[in-house]
């Protein structure tokens, strides 16, 4: 069942227009990736969702509820984490989680169970009493995200939360995101790091230029636009041979990317050549399409730009 339904969703900020026509939908208990470059709409999409901002036609429904008429209910029912980080850095992680509590109307006994818990989930509970100006960035937005969990949401959206953090605080937000999952939290995580997509999603929408240029489940796009390839290295063969169903050949700096129709038969092809030829083959594998390349074929540029 869809916990978010997008439906046509336009938005014009003064003369530029940074969404048109967006759609999709959100099954609950996934991750649901907004995937695409600076200024694509991402956050745009993020603050229609939660009511921050209005969108200017189309529907945003989240959990059957109306963003723009409902924002009330659906503030209640969604942690929301944005792209800046929102703290006191003089008071202590446990005091901001106070102050946060008692705006999301978490009180007493409660909040302090909540943000027991929250501080477990993001991994900083041996930091309570520091004060967050003592922080990295990492644990700054660790801290945020745990912030949004305070009052038990149904929906957790995240707005590119590993932009400029540590290793180590990456690793804590993508455990906790799966925990979440395994919950039944609905997360729609924005990012324009495709190996983030792949690590975490479900589902994903590429946005570009304030549309969806292509959407579904993360097998589909890779089985639907990205070519098998087989990485083969053998220095005898400065130029390869014609192997059966190859596609295309790109040149590496240590080999050759073959790709092909037919995985298995190429590979073969190569190892019977490579035993005709006495060639000595040093790496020979299959190579994992990735989402860089989705994108790419799709809109003519770069996830990074
Ligand atoms: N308040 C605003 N006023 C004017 N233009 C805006 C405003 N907010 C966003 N925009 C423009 O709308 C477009 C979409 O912006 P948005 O922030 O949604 O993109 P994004 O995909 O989240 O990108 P980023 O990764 O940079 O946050 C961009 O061209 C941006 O410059």
């Amino acid at each position: 069942m869809s916990v978010i339904e997008v439906q046509g969703l336009t938005k014009t900020y003064a003369n530029k227009q940074a969404l048109q026509d967006v759609t999709f939908s959100v099954a609950g208990g996934t991750c649901f990736g907004l995937l695409g470059p600076n200024g694509a709409g991402k956050s745009t999409t993020m603050k229609i969702l939660t009511g921050i901002i209005d969108g200017d036609g189309g529907t945003a429904k989240v959990l059957g509820l109306d963003a723009k008429r409902e924002r009330g209910q659906i503030q209640r029912k969604v942690g929301y984490v944005p792209q800046e980080i929102t703290l006191y850095d003089k008071l202590s992680a446990y005091d901001n989680l106070l102050f946060f509590g008692e705006l999301y109307d978490v009180k007493g006994k409660e909040l302090k169970a909540r943000i027991a818990t929250v501080l477990e989930q993001v991994g900083l509970t041996d930091r309570a009493k520091d004060a967050v100006q003592t922080f990295s960035g990492g644990m700054k937005r660790r801290i945020n995200i745990a912030a949004a969990l305070l009052h038990q949401p149904q929906v957790l959206i995240l707005d590119e939360p590993t932009v400029g953090i540590d290793p180590q605080s990456r690793n804590h937000i993508f455990n906790m995101i799966r925990q979440l999952k395994e919950q039944g939290v609905t997360v729609i995580y924005s990012t324009h790091y495709m190996e983030e997509v792949e690590a975490l999603c479900d589902d994903l929408a590429i946005i570009d230029n304030g549309r969806v240029v292509v959407q579904g489940s993360l097998q589909e796009l890779l089985d639907k636009y990205v070519q098998q390839a087989i990485f083969v290295q053998a220095e005898e063969w400065a130029e390869l041979p014609a192997f059966t169903h190859v596609k295309a050949v790109h040149q590496e700096q240590r080999g050759h990317i073959v790709e092909t129709d037919n995985l298995l038969e190429t590979m073969q092809s190569i190892t019977q050549t490579a035993l005709q030829q006495g060639v000595n083959i040093r790496e020979l594998e299959i190579v994992r399409p990735s989402l860089e390349t989705v994108f790419l074929t799709l809109t003519g540029t770069s996830l990074r730009d």
